[in-house]
């Protein structure tokens, strides 16, 4: 029997959330972007995207945010599509399905991760070589983009384009909150006041013990004008502190998610069920660190 040539009918990648565990401002450059220092974790939940074969680029998007999302040409993830055809010699096309389940406007790099799956799906569908470089393609639909295509936790510099891979990592709980109100990133970093800070060191990220260790001397440097645009940032954070076995708390991105880190797994468990039940109108995710 000849050998199945035919290209894939579907598929899947997943979109994880990105979780800044610091970001520090260290600069900003003539056109207004803000040099950065941090380090970036993803988490094993995340949107999920499906490509299929078509003659032209399509989106369809569903899921608890599908309302939040426009479901046309303005939609990262097509964006990101079109953008990978355009690169290609052959023009081909693809139906795009988004299960949206990050919230949006949230600081946890949701448009960016859907369009760095999509180029992974997309590469994969259309068998374009694995080692084609889609750095260049993806810091063109965002600064966030590159490390989402990475998909592995860096250390970022530049505008967050610039990653150090981390050797090695340990696969921590965390909780993620959300109070339910989406924040503008640029609207987040026109409001932030304050001086630069000098970039930190490297430092290793080997075990849990080790990386709150060293976060403990870090901080998300966009904390104090997400709660001037989104008090309830800092009720959320409050919460998260007072939670039993909780090691650090903080807030990811430009908000207004926030996420606390817990040791244990049982203990993010116990959080997750008391917000739910005190604070109906938050969005939580307990899950962990990948
Ligand atoms: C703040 C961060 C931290 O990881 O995450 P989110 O809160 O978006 O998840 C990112 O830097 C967001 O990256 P991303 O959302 O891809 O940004 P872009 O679309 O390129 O830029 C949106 C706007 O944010 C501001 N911006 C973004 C990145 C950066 N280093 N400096 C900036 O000043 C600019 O005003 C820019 O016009
Ligand atoms: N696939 C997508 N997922 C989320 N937001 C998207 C997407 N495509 C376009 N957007 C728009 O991008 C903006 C930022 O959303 P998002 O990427 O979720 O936030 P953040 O940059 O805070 O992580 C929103 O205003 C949203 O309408």
């Amino acid at each position: 029997m000849a050998a199945d040539v035919r290209r894939p009918r579907t598929v899947r990648e997943a979109a994880p959330a990105k979780v800044n565990l610091f970001l520090h401002l260290v600069g900003r450059r003539p056109d207004g972007y803000h040099l950065l220092d941090g380090l970036v974790a993803f988490t094993a939940f995340g949107d999920r995207v499906e490509v299929t074969p078509a003659d032209d680029l399509s989106i369809a998007v569903d899921g608890p945010f599908a309302a939040q999302v426009p479901a046309d040409g303005s939609n990262l993830a097509l964006k990101a599509a079109v953008a990978l055809r355009d690169l290609g010699p052959s023009g081909e096309g693809a139906h795009i399905r988004l299960e949206k389940r990050v919230p949006v406007a949230a600081g946890l790099g949701g448009g960016s991760g859907d369009a760095a799956a999509v180029l992974r799906a997309l590469t994969r569908l259309w068998r374009w070589p694995r080692d084609h470089d889609l750095h260049d393609l993806a810091a063109s639909l965002g600064a966030d983009v590159p490390m989402c295509l990475a998909g592995m936790p860096a250390r970022i510099a530049g505008i967050g384009d610039r990653l150090s891979p981390c050797a090695s990592f340990p696969s921590l709980p965390i909780l993620l909150v959300n109070p339910g109100v989406p924040l503008g990133t640029p609207e987040v970093f026109r409001a932030r006041k304050g001086d630069w800070r000098p970039a930190l060191p490297a430092f290793a990220t080997d075990d849990a013990d080790g990386l709150l260790a060293a976060l403990a001397d870090t901080r998300n440097d966009l904390t104090d004008s997400a709660r001037v645009l989104a008090p309830s940032v800092g009720t959320v954070l409050e919460r998260l502190t007072a939670a039993p076995g909780c090691r650090l708390a903080r807030m990811s991105g430009s908000g207004a998610t926030c996420f606390g880190l817990f040791p244990d797994a049982g203990d993010a468990t116990r959080a997750a069920r008391r917000l739910r039940r005190e604070q109906p109108g938050w969005w939580v995710a307990a899950t962990r660190l990948r």
